[in-house]
């Protein structure tokens, strides 16, 4: 029985008769009150045995229970942006007995998926695609004279993205008939930052804004109405009074009708407004101002830290019980690195594109606010921001997910490559993310980069080469360097205590052996070092090497395995096309040096589900068993050859 059940004497809730949006339709305000207090506890109680993205729910429980009467899902299609805060969609679209499986491997996902139900309706889990989306459905259905409806649900955060006002700018032009609902909490997951978040205040606050708009109303009503020859003039006069005057005059200009500011968590005035968007021609904008974390206080004053949450976080404690963890995170390592550098090095600049907390730049950015830079949810921006800082010469560090710098793939090319920039491109959550699955895994980035010309690519093997790779990166003038590091614990070694420079393009033999070489980066070295462990007892030798640099190639090291030919093994938590291995692969053939043996190890040719991190690697054998019995199987081919 849950904690409400309990609270009710064990009575039925309403929320146990909810398994489709139509079973809520016909709900009274009464009793959608009622539901969203049932979901709102059903949400802390999951997610504190589930962990997940926690505040944006609570925020949007009330804002979803109305989209959901007022519109007619799947027919009517609602489309999240993000798609984080979809779990009240999910609840109310016949997925909350998945609850308890909510990101787990081979689980229900934690953002929508087309796969998952009929009611998501775009698969999702970055930013600022919503409006993109839903102009799509848009076109597609006046193309095919159907009579659906189109809501697109953004973020005050993800409206900071350049996508958005891409698509605001085409959707304004074309006006077909869509509603965007701006659900403006004030926080990406960190304080919203930005011009336009300044703006979304003033319409939040400013009484001006809301006086003269009702005053303006009627004047401006009765200018349109007036006939003949002063129409002209009056119709100018009443654009350019609008221009000054009227709320979401910015969204207006765009071509959008404006609606708002209102109460997100006021049912009566969501549901009468939500109505008279869907029926209104043309696309049109609803400013909808909730709370992050509505409901629970912990969520409602720590915002940023309740974001998301980790399992076994408690409704009395608040957050999760402080283990002591066994190492430093790789993002700690960083950001204490970079705060420590920075200090020496005044040239050095942080940048951040909206993931101040994830990315650990919170205590930099508090030393020195003034080389600290959140510019939004726009890594395109950040990227050529990035570009120009080191123009100027400066050193500027673009701290950045390896998922999200996909965005920023043209800027990494034709404004720091080309121009041979010494950016610094922190890239963390490289490899497999774990709970947020394929949208987020960071599998792409090495083979993505790797073909650019005058880029530098490294990984450390643990916590101290970080250190040691981030001085080294900030040190390096020749050009842009890219250090990618994965989420979570390093592996607990010491930390040296003054900063070593590493040679660019040199590897490390932390094993010696001659049956059979494993060339590994990153952690991997560890799961290498367990599996050449292993293969000892099977009287293997197998020689270990770190190969820091996944470009340029330590390539007196290959020569030498080739010379020698001992078969190589290559093992890399990335894509394997265009990995590591690949490009090992490929300096062979262009050397034309034949008659390696060569087996490559990562991540195969699929996108990769959620799970846990361990799962995940055990589920595509990128782990020290797996390697010790590849590795196996080739020893016979170098006997054959001996
Ligand atoms: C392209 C991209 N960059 C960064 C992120 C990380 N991210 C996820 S949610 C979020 C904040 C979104 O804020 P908002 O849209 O206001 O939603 P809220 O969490 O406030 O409900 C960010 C930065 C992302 N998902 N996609
Ligand atoms: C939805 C989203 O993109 C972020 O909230 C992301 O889930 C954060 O990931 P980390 O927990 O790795 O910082
Ligand atoms: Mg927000």
């Amino acid at each position: 029985m849950s904690t409400l059940q309990k609270k009710r004497g064990g009575n039925c809730m309403l929320l146990d008769k909810v398994n489709c949006p139509s079973d809520i339709k016909d709900f009274s305000v009464d009793q959608l009150r009622v539901l969203a207090e049932e979901i709102r506890q059903f949400l802390i109680e999951n997610l504190s045995i589930t962990g997940g993205h926690f505040g944006s729910n609570l925020g949007v429980i009330e804002l979803t229970l109305a989209l959901h009467q007022v519109y007619n899902s799947p027919v009517d299609k609602i489309i999240w942006d993000v798609g984080h805060q979809a779990y009240v969609h999910k609840i109310l679209t016949g997925r909350k007995h998945l609850f308890p499986t909510l990101r787990k491997y081979k689980g229900m996902s934690g953002f929508p998926k087309r796969a998952e139900s009929e009611h998501d309706m775009f698969d999702v889990g970055h930013s600022s695609t919503s409006i993109s989306a839903a102009l799509g459905y848009a076109i597609a259905r006046d193309l095919k004279r159907e009579q659906s409806k189109v809501v697109a649900v953004i973020g005050d955060g993800a409206m900071t993205g350049g996508m958005a006002f891409e698509a605001l700018n085409h959707a304004g032009h074309v006006k077909s008939d869509m509603v965007v609902v701006l659900n403006d909490n004030e926080m990406s997951i960190a304080t919203n930052v930005g011009a336009i978040t300044n703006y979304l205040t003033k319409l939040r606050v400013d009484p001006h804004y809301s006086s003269f708009k009702k005053d303006l109303a009627g004047i401006l009503q009765k200018i349109g109405s007036v006939g003949n020859k002063t129409e002209k003039y009056l119709k100018r006069l009443r654009d350019s009074l609008k221009t000054l005057l009227v709320p979401g005059m910015l969204f207006e200009e765009f071509g959008f009708t404006y609606m708002g500011p209102i109460d997100g968590h006021d049912l009566v005035m969501l549901k009468k407004y939500l109505e008279q968007a869907k029926n209104t021609r043309g696309p049109v904008l609803l400013h909808v101002v909730t709370q992050k974390g509505k409901g629970y206080a912990v969520a409602a004053d720590a915002p940023d830290k309740m974001h998301s949450v980790s399992v076994g976080f408690n409704e009395k404690r608040g957050s999760a019980p402080k283990l002591k963890p066994a190492a430093l995170t790789y993002t700690k390592v960083f950001g204490d690195t970079l705060i420590k550098l920075a200090k020496q090095n005044e040239d050095i600049v942080a940048i951040t594109p909206a993931m101040s907390i994830g990315s650990g730049l919170v205590s930099y950015a508090e030393q020195l606010p003034d080389r600290f830079f959140d510019v939004g949810i726009a890594e395109q921006h950040a990227g050529t921001f990035a570009a120009a800082l080191a123009c100027a010469g400066k050193k500027p560090v673009l701290a950045i997910y390896s998922t999200f710098l996909q965005r920023a793939y043209d800027q990494v090319i034709h404004d720091i490559c080309i121009q041979n920039l010494p950016v610094v491109i922190a890239i963390d959550r490289a490899g497999l993310v774990g709970e947020d699955g394929e949208t987020h895994q960071g599998a792409f980035d090495i083979s993505f980069l790797r073909c650019i010309p005058n880029i530098t690519i490294m990984m450390p093997k643990d916590e101290n080469e970080l250190q040691q790779m981030l001085y080294t990166a900030t040190e390096y003038k020749d050009g842009p360097i890219a250090l990618r590091y994965p989420r979570g614990t390093g592996v607990g070694v010491k930390m040296d205590g003054e900063y070593k420079l590493i040679p660019i393009g040199r590897s490390e033999t932390v094993r010696e052996g001659d049956d059979v070489a494993i060339l590994a980066l990153g952690p991997m070295v560890h799961v290498a070092e367990q599996a050449a462990e292993m293969l000892s007892h099977d009287g293997v030798n197998a020689r270990v090497v770190n190969m820091r640099f996944a470009k340029p190639l330590d390539e007196s090291l290959l020569v030498e395995l080739a010379e020698r030919r001992i078969p190589i093994v290559t093992v890399e938590e990335a894509a394997i096309a265009g990995g590591l291995g690949s490009a090992i692969l490929e300096f062979y053939a262009q050397k034309r040096i034949a008659g390696v043996e060569l087996y490559p190890m990562g991540l195969p040719d699929h996108f990769i589900e959620h799970g846990s991190p361990q799962q995940l690697l055990d589920s595509v054998g990128l782990n020290a068993q797996t390697l010790a019995d590849d590795v196996k199987s080739m020893v016979p081919l170098k006997q054959k050859r001996a």
